[in-house]
């Protein structure tokens, strides 16, 4: 039996609905979320991502502009803009999209955020937090993968979660979040030996890899729980995840698919978190 979808699109629209609902209620107290949104340079895939983010925050009520700055700018004004709304009451989320231009520290502009206004939840101080269970920001993309767990009543209690990939962003927040929700958890990444001998093991598994097909059907366990965290083209030019989705699906209970799966949900807790951020000034 083909396993079920757990369907992000759906998902993320009742995360907006209630994010609009909450947005409305902190606008009658006069207070109006807002996301500052920095690009820097003119990448294609940024430029729709971007924009993605300022029309998401439009339809849930909440204020998310859009500031475009030169490829060439000076890391040092970057920093200087960051500061400047990083003292703008008027402001409650910052986010600086990424990849920067190679003459830029990503890290060191993150790090130059305030916390109290990192929606993304990439500061040191968002990791730090996440890794000792006090409030924070947890970064959007694994946050979104927990709701998706939650959507499906998921007990990850004493169960076993596998991710494989452990970048900042996903894989190793991923694993807190599951670790946190008392899951064992495997962390697989480049230099594991014998991938499928521990996804065949796992009741879950996150692929973040960015690699496609890393997930094969002989390595899933029948009645497994797959998330698919990856963003690859295939030959056509088509959308698609790190999962050999097709075949998995006739393995696994639920999986997500690619495109419409984990992507909206980033974007979907970006909104949560960007409010969450207004409560809190307010509060
Ligand atoms: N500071 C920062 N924060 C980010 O969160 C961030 C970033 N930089 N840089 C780039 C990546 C990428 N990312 C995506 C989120 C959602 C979709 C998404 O909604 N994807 C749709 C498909 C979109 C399409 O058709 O191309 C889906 O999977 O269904 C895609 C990509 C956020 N990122």
């Amino acid at each position: 039996m083909a396993a079920h979808l757990i369907d992000g699109n759906a998902l993320a629209a009742k995360i907006r609905a209630d994010v609009a609902h909450r947005t409305a209620a902190l606008k009658a107290r006069g207070i109006e979320p807002r996301l500052a949104i920095l690009l820097v340079g003119d990448d294609p895939a940024s430029d729709v991502y971007t924009r993605h983010k300022v029309k998401d925050g439009t339809e849930t009520g909440l204020a998310a502009t859009l500031e475009r700055y030169p490829a060439q700018m000076a890391e040092s004004e970057l920093l200087a803009r960051i500061r400047a709304l990083n003292e703008d009451r008027a402001v409650h989320g910052i986010l600086v999209q990424l990849p920067l231009p190679r003459h830029m520290d990503a890290q060191k502009v993150i790090e130059a955020i305030s916390p109290a206004k990192d929606v993304d939840g990439f500061h040191v101080a968002s990791a730090g937090a996440l890794m000792v269970g006090r409030p924070g920001f947890w970064p959007c993309t694994p946050y979104g993968c927990m709701k998706m767990l939650e959507s499906i009543g998921y007990e990850l209690r004493g169960k076993h979660a596998v991710v494989i990939g452990r970048s900042n962003i996903v894989g190793k927040p991923m694993a807190m979040m599951l670790l946190q929700k008392n899951a064992t958890v495997t962390i697989c990444h480049s230099a594991t030996p014998d991938l499928g001998a521990f996804t065949r093991q796992a009741d879950v598994i996150v692929a973040a890899v960015g690699k496609r097909n890393i997930l094969t059907a002989d390595m899933v366990r029948p009645g497994a729980v797959v998330i698919d965290v990856g963003m690859n083209r295939d030959e056509a030019g088509k959308l698609c995840g790190d999962v050999d989705f097709e075949a998995v699906r006739q393995v696994a209970s639920h999986i997500t698919p690619v495109p419409g799966g984990v992507g909206p949900m980033t974007r979907a807790m970006l909104l949560v978190n960007t409010l969450e951020a207004a409560e809190r000034a307010s509060a």
